[in-house]
């Protein structure tokens, strides 16, 4: 299949490695210069639970896609406030019949894509898989992951199962889900939490969830999404949802990962994704008027947070 990502950071080059490894012909599309270059001269250096592998993968800027190119598949994993500029930046490689999948985390994107995309041909849904970039053309990734999708239009079920094929042909892992929206917010469960808490206090997930207060917390998070899901004909089961969450401190698995999140932020000294997580259910809140005080709170110290280390 002929296969773009947009946005080829840490996640997009492990789902680009994955898939191009799998004789897919693949695209990475990224506006970083030293990471292009980097990628450019010595392929894409993809780590994988310890071993490190080289791929000659092409890495283009949206400004260099060739004229008369177009892909059947594009997957977007640029930060969420990337997002609609990218698609924007990237229409040139997209047909009346590219499908256009939406791994990203939080809650909403849809919106965004349908600006730029025909509602038939989105695909949306989210990722376990973990990623963190080691250095300019340089992806680590350690542990199992899945992903979970569905097509926005009714009508397009056999083509969302059959991208979720090509993922799972390429090692990702990938479900066709009948309630994507649950699986949204279930997973919105996990930054919501995971996300801000690790980044406020500096620390990966098994370590965090290795604190006396973890739970607690956890479980005041995890309520206020579910309040505001219920308004969204979206039924979390609070209880499913927390134990979800406190799947993520499994050393053997991911529990070693610090979220993105805190590369964002604490590593890379970027700004974050929180006005997607939190920040959005506070948003919904207050539209719903759903109390949401931790998830208010949460936001505000993370903005904090930025406005100290990126004053
Ligand atoms: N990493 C993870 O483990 C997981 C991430 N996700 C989600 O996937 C999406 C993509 O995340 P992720 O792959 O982590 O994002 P990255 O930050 O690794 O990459 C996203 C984009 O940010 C820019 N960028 C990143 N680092 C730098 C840098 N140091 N200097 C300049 N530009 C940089 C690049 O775009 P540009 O040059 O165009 O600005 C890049 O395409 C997000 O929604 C995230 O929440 C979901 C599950 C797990
Ligand atoms: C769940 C987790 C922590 C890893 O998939 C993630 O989504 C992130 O790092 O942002």
């Amino acid at each position: 299949m002929k296969i773009a990502i947009a946005g080829s950071g840490a996640l997009g080059s492990r789902f680009g490695f994955a898939l191009h490894q799998a004789d897919n012909e693949v695209v990475l599309i990224d506006n970083w210069v030293d990471h292009i270059n980097a990628i450019r001269e010595h392929g894409l250096k993809m780590t994988i639970d310890n071993q490190t592998h080289n791929a000659a993968i092409p890495i283009i800027t949206p400004q260099e896609i060739p004229a008369n190119v177009t892909v059947e598949l594009l997957i977007v994993f640029t930060k969420a406030m990337q997002l609609d500029q990218m698609l924007q930046d990237v229409k040139p490689i997209m047909n009346d019949n590219t499908k256009v999948l939406c791994l990203l985390n939080g809650i909403g994107h849809e919106d965004i894509i349908a600006k730029h995309v025909s509602r038939k041909n989105i695909f949306i849904g989210n990722t376990m898989w973990t990623a963190n970039l080691v250095a300019p053309g340089h992806s680590e990734s350690f542990g199992a992951g899945s992903v979970n999708l569905q097509n926005l239009a009714p009508g397009e079920e056999n083509m969302a199962i059959a991208i979720a094929d090509v993922l799972t042909e390429a090692g990702l892992n990938a479900h066709f889900t009948e309630n994507v929206h649950n699986t949204i917010y279930l997973k919105a469960c996990v930054n919501g939490t995971m996300n801000g808490l690790c980044t406020l206090l500096d620390v990966n997930m098994a370590d965090f969830g290795a604190t006396k207060d973890a739970h607690d917390m956890v479980a005041s998070i995890v309520k206020e999404f579910a309040a505001v899901a219920a308004f969204e004909n979206v039924q979390l089961d609070v209880e499913e949802a927390i134990e979800f969450v406190e799947k993520c401190y499994d050393r053997t698995t991911i529990g070693e990962h610090f979220p993105s999140m805190h590369q964002d932020l604490i590593k890379n000294h970027r700004l974050t994704e929180i006005d997607y997580i939190n920040g959005a259910i506070s948003r919904k809140g207050r539209k719903y008027g759903v109390s949401t005080p931790y998830c208010d709170f949460l936001t505000q110290l993370i903005h904090a947070k930025e406005d100290i280390i990126l004053k």
